[in-house]
């Protein structure tokens, strides 16, 4: 892809753009740091607010040598409006999630080894610890295989979201994709979503596991997003 002349951020919202690259830079480096991440294999995109722009990573570079300005704008059909790198592979994914859902300001992706263990299964992660009612609001459901390359991903991320509070999908065969009001709060379910695959990893070794009662999952939930923290 190539940058398209036809368009150019526009100046009003080019303070916006500045701030979200170094934003970007800084969340990318937290997915090495947290192990999200083999080589470059992960992205983050932000929203840029009040236009039909994204900020994302460019492809393949390593995330030691990413700096503000490798990050590429992009519009929301994925076509390259500002930037000298080629997107990243799920550029068009993203992109298709933000026109979907306007709620999301943030989406990220991660091969995080348990959570793409539970990928690799097909298998939804139960809810059966406080932390996945508190962040997940419940399972954290599977998507069916997708492409990557073209919006296959994004579609499907979007339509196995629906009817779920989870921000979290788990892409058959493939890795995690997670949504969040903001970039950072799509890296944070990304933790959290590794965090929690691999207790319930360990604990199943043990023996059977039981879900948390939904009026439990429901107050804790609550909770979580309405009362917790400062
Ligand atoms: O999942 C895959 C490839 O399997 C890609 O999303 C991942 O390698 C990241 O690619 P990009 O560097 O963002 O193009």
């Amino acid at each position: 892809m190539t940058a398209d002349t036809a368009r150019t951020v526009p100046d009003e919202h080019r303070a916006e753009v500045e701030r979200l690259r170094e934003h970007l830079c800084a969340l990318h480096a937290e997915l090495p740091r947290w192990k999200l991440v083999t080589w470059t294999s992960g992205n983050v995109s932000a929203r840029v607010p009040g236009a039909d722009l994204m900020v994302i990573k460019p492809s393949g570079v390593s995330y030691d040598d990413l700096a503000p300005a490798d990050m590429v704008v992009c519009d929301l059909d994925g076509r390259v409006v500002e930037g000298g790198r080629s997107p990243s592979s799920d550029t068009a994914s993203h992109a298709h999630v933000y026109r979907a859902r306007p709620d999301v300001g943030g989406v990220a992706h991660t091969h995080s080894a348990y959570a793409t263990a539970w990928a690799a299964r097909g298998e939804p992660i139960p809810c059966v610890i406080t932390a996945m009612a508190d962040e997940f609001g419940g399972d954290i459901p599977v998507g069916p295989f997708a492409l990557i390359g073209g919006d296959e991903i994004g579609r499907a991320v979007v339509a196995t979201l629906r009817g779920h509070r989870s921000p979290a999908v788990l892409m058959r065969g493939h890795g995690v994709f997670t949504v969040g009001a903001s970039a950072r709060a799509a890296v944070k379910a990304a933790v959290m979503c590794e965090d929690v695959a691999r207790t319930v990893h360990i604990a199943r070794q043990g023996g059977p596991l039981e879900r948390l009662p939904q009026e439990h999952i429901d107050a804790l939930h609550d909770r979580y997003q309405n009362v917790y923290g400062q």
